[in-house]
């Protein structure tokens, strides 16, 4: 992936080579700057790759689609409409021309209900905290029955126990629905505690995928219990080495 830029070409990504299984939760794990954004973006269609392809079920990826929904860090509702008009706005854009508006709205409603969100449906954006925000920025991308879920740092904005909670929700979702998540994290706890496999990227300009990590521990996950389980130690502890030891920050170098 290369970036046109005032001061010429931006070598962003380069070589990435990678097949994601159908129903996997992986995280995306990098210092700053190295491409997790630009990657997940590329799996999103919102931008194309320089050379080389993305392939989603058989297809280029070539736009953006119902198929691929994105969560991001800053949740991005509409600040004007409430939590649930902000869903049901979604859920319009998918099932608008199918279903009828009774349909729609129940959509809308079981969405806010799997996130614990359905007591402030009538609530705005402005209204709410960071954590509730990002669980109706959840609901909406999960109103679409995406067959992915592309989450860009969903969590970095909250406070360490709103952050466990959300997490703890995340992998109760994916168990339950069955969907494939890609999520970008600087947090190696995070990504340990979720994935079926951390993918380590290297520092850019011109990054690429150090390393893909299998976290072999059965699910469901309990925070608790593996805070002291061998596996999962040792899975962080191969995390930090890469990040901190093997391909250490250049700045921080
Ligand atoms: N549209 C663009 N034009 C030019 N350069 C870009 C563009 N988008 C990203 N870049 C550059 O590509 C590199 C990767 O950016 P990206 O946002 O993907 O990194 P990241 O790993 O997600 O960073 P962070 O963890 O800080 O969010 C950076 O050097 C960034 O400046």
């Amino acid at each position: 992936m290369v970036f046109s830029t005032p001061r010429g070409p931006f070598h962003a990504l380069r070589d990435i080579n990678l097949r994601i299984e159908a129903g996997e939760l992986v995280a995306l794990i990098g210092h700053s700057g190295c491409g997790k954004s630009t990657l997940l973006n590329l799996m999103a269609g919102l931008v194309q790759p320089t050379r080389g392809v993305l392939i989603g079920y058989g297809r280029e990826i070539a736009r953006p689609g119902p198929d691929r929904a994105m969560v991001f860090q800053n949740h991005s509702l509409l600040p004007w409409l409430s939590c649930f008009d902000n869903v049901l706005l979604a859920v319009e854009s998918v099932f608008g021309r199918r279903e009828s508006r009774s349909q729609l709205k129940a959509r809308a409603q079981a969405a806010l209900e799997l996130v614990g969100m359905a007591p402030a449906a009538t609530k705005r954006p402005g209204e709410i905290s960071g954590g509730m925000k990002q669980r109706v920025g959840i609901a909406r991308a999960l109103a679409m029955e995406p067959k992915v879920l592309l989450m860009d740092e969903p969590f970095g904005a909250l406070d360490a126990l709103t952050r466990a909670k959300l997490q703890d929700e995340l992998l109760a979702i994916q168990g339950a629905t069955g969907c494939t998540v890609v999520m970008v994290t600087h947090d190696v706890d995070e990504a340990v505690l979720l994935s079926d496999r951390v993918v380590m990227m290297t520092n850019g300009p011109a990054a690429t995928i150090g390393e893909v990590l299998r976290v072999d521990l059965p699910r469901p996950r309990d925070r608790v219990h593996l805070a002291t389980d061998p596996t999962y130690m040792a899975a962080r502890r191969a995390v930090l080495d890469f990040l901190y030891t093997r391909h250490s920050h250049p700045e921080a170098a």
